[in-house]
């Protein structure tokens, strides 16, 4: 006998009362210890087109809804009586014709009358879609049978409420292909292949096979993506690879939840020591949370979670001892006293960002490897000349930290590297987009060669820490080991959309590798963002206050609202009373966060881009590189949000939020 658990029996439940959703957890362990037992005073449900489903009773108005067959369970859907009855009746759960895929189907001409109505009136008014595409093509995405029609009819405003309704493969597909991209065909069943263990079938119904697994996944917060897996995050879950791999992908498409699952699935190995790991303390407190989502037990205890700084430090203390650091200040001060002391006249940025960019993430051994350095990353090039009496000036500073017994935090990971161990068999490294060089250079060397050594998730869309470098000259190379995810699931369509403009279509990393980012779709609808631009500042804070109220009156929690500002110094200009309904902080420490609502004012032309930034910008290469992670960070704020999204500004408008304001308008 096989338990299973569809992820619409997830959703449904999530959708209930706390205390509701405590019975239903605890019915639904009952039921898989004894599905005889008398009080589910289980019933046939009678009008059902699928006559295997059966209803189960929670308490006197909730009800499971089971589909048995051949011995075997599912914990189908959960709900209300009535809902419970109506859901089951206009259900089929049946191997799809054309890929043998397993899916829950809604019967066709279930779909309320209404919503028929309007794709049929749509249809008559705008383009379809899909009019020519033929039933073998719609079939091979994995469209049911009985919905080739009403997809054919699909138009722009209808698509994404028929895509909601069919299997997530049909929905993926048909939103690519309504976004311009063509979709492969579905995989098929294999004939030597249990139709329930394809990965189509198994992002939707996880077996539980045993009763401490189902407590494991009742006992868990009802988190969808701890059960359920797309089939492009299961691949990068379970793949062995023989050199470093990296996902990649947009905000929100699940690159975090990949790492945890991949970490859990490495640390099963008993002689596997993992590290999880990510480039701060918030972002690794945030992972070391959700560990216990995918791993318990000695697989739990398997796997490290440690930001990569205080890592580096930690280790390097252990295998050298404490060592004491040279703060920014200091080391500006020696770079300016050698540069006087060699005669060199040089601008002060300039050498401070050569200094940590090159000369110390790189650890640059001598004059002639500084001589022959390609620029890795720098846009200015420099004459070898110059580059000897710079390169006087760093000798010196060298000099003066070994005198001094000071060592900088990049040093610690190059000394680590040096011994060459690290007390890993793994390393998964989350928001890798921002690891630093000498961090990657460590895990390189260290991993970079072992199966499974090294794996990294992040999206160059959201760097907004550290300047760009070429992996491949840190000996990672990941070609032939790099995919995108691109189904979002945390944002909804409508923001994700207006998100993605922010971003160039193509985004281009340091060794010239393109990744583009169309073919994003979302897994489901919601308002339009709110684009708001302002004559007057106290008009902007009146209204954007109005706005967070109202969403909070729905009864959205004030830790599910953020408001995200560009300086800490905005924070002030709120009224105090907002900070009751809503979590108020800087842009930057939203990375890796999400919120039901995110609202971004003060979008003003000296706020974003920064203006203090782009004043320091010595040159066309630091400029670009200042409008690159200031529109970052504005992508990063707005990706946050799930359902509602403001931005707003007084004018004259941050380009970035006029640009969106322009494109709105134009469509
Ligand atoms: N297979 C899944 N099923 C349901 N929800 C999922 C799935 N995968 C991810 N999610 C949800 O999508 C949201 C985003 O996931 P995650 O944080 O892993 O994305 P990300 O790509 O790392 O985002 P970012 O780049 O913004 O950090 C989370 O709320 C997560 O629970």
């Amino acid at each position: 006998m096989t338990h299973r658990i569809a992820d619409t029996f997830y959703d449904a439940l999530a959708k209930l009362s706390p205390q509701e959703q405590k019975q239903v957890k605890q019915s639904a362990f009952d039921f898989q210890m004894d599905p005889s037992l008398p009080g589910f005073s289980t019933h046939r449900v009678d009008r059902a087109r699928d006559p295997d489903f059966w209803t189960a009773r929670v308490n006197r108005d909730i009800r499971m809804v089971i589909h048995k067959k051949d011995g075997d369970t599912l914990l189908a859907w959960v709900g209300h009586h009535d809902d419970a009855y109506r859901w089951a009746e206009t259900r089929r759960i049946e191997a799809h014709p054309k890929t043998g895929v397993v899916q829950i189907v809604e019967a066709r001409e279930s779909v309320e009358d209404i919503v028929v109505q309007r794709y049929v009136e749509e249809a008559v008014r705008m383009p379809r879609l899909f009019a020519d595409e033929h039933d073998e093509t719609l079939l091979s995405w994995g469209v049911p049978e009985d919905w080739l029609d009403t997809v054919r009819d699909a138009t722009e405003d209808t698509i994404l409420d028929i895509a909601h309704r069919l299997p997530g493969e049909a929905a993926d597909a048909l939103l690519a292909a309504a976004t311009g991209s063509r979709p492969a065909p579905a995989p098929i069943v294999a004939d030597d292949q249990d139709p329930w263990q394809h990965p189509d079938t198994l992002r939707r119904f996880r077996v539980v096979d045993n009763v401490e697994e189902l407590r494991e996944a009742l006992d868990a917060p009802w988190e969808k993506w701890s059960v359920f897996l797309h089939p492009a995050q299961r691949e990068f879950v379970d793949r062995d690879f023989n050199g470093p791999a990296r996902v990649i992908g947009s905000a929100g498409t699940g690159k975090t939840v990949v790492a945890l699952h991949r970490a859990a699935r490495l640390a099963k190995d008993p002689d596997a020591r993992v590290l999880l790991t990510t480039f701060n303390r918030r972002l690794a407190r945030a992972l070391n949370e959700k560990v216990p989502l995918v791993a318990n037990g000695d697989t739990r205890k398997r796997i490290h979670v440690e930001a990569l700084g205080p890592l580096v430090g930690r280790l390097h203390a252990e295998r050298f001892g404490d060592s004491e650091l040279v703060d920014e200040e200091t080391l500006r001060t020696l770079l300016a006293d050698a540069a006087q002391d060699q005669g060199l006249s040089a601008d002060p940025e300039f050498l401070f960002d050569e200094w940590s960019l090159i000369v110390d993430a790189w650890a640059v051994p001598d004059q002639e490897t500084y001589r022959d350095l390609p620029r890795l990353g720098r846009k200015l090039r420099m004459a070898a000349s110059r580059r000897d009496a710079l390169w006087a000036v760093f000798a010196q500073v060298r000099q003066e930290l070994i005198s001094k017994g000071l060592k900088t935090e990049t040093q610690l990971a190059h000394e680590l590297r040096e011994v060459g161990e690290i007390p890993f068999t793994h390393a998964l490294v989350d928001e890798a987009q921002d690891i630093s060089v000498a961090e990657l250079l460590l895990l390189g060397s260290t991993l970079g060669n072992q199966l499974n050594g090294l794996f990294f998730a992040g999206d160059i869309g959201q760097r907004i820490f550290r300047a760009p470098f070429p992996w491949s000259a840190a000996k990672v190379d990941v070609r032939g080991r790099s995919r995108s995810l691109k189904v979002n699931y945390r944002t909804s369509h409508q923001i994700r959309l207006r998100s993605d403009l922010l971003l160039p279509e193509t985004l281009v990393e340091a060794d010239g590798s393109e990744e583009a980012r169309l073919g994003v779709t979302s897994v489901f609808d919601g308002p339009a963002p709110e684009l708001r631009a302002f004559a007057d500042r106290s008009d902007e804070i009146r209204e954007v206050a109005t706005w967070v109220e109202a969403i909070a009156d729905q009864g959205v929690s004030s830790d599910e609202i953020a408001i995200l500002v560009r300086q800490d110094a905005m924070i002030a200009q709120l009224p105090e009373g907002l900070a009751n309904h809503a979590t108020i902080m800087p842009m930057h420490d939203a990375k890796g966060a999400e919120f039901r609502a995110v609202a971004i004012p003060f979008l003003d032309q000296d706020v974003l881009p920064d203006e203090t930034r782009l004043l320091a910008a010595r040159d066309e290469g630091q400029l670009d590189e200042v409008m690159n992670t200031e529109r970052h960070l504005l992508y990063v704020a707005a990706t946050r949000a799930r359902d509602f999204l403001w931005m707003s500004g007084t004018e004259p408008l941050s380009d970035f939020l006029s640009d969106l304001i322009q494109a709105r308008k134009a469509e």
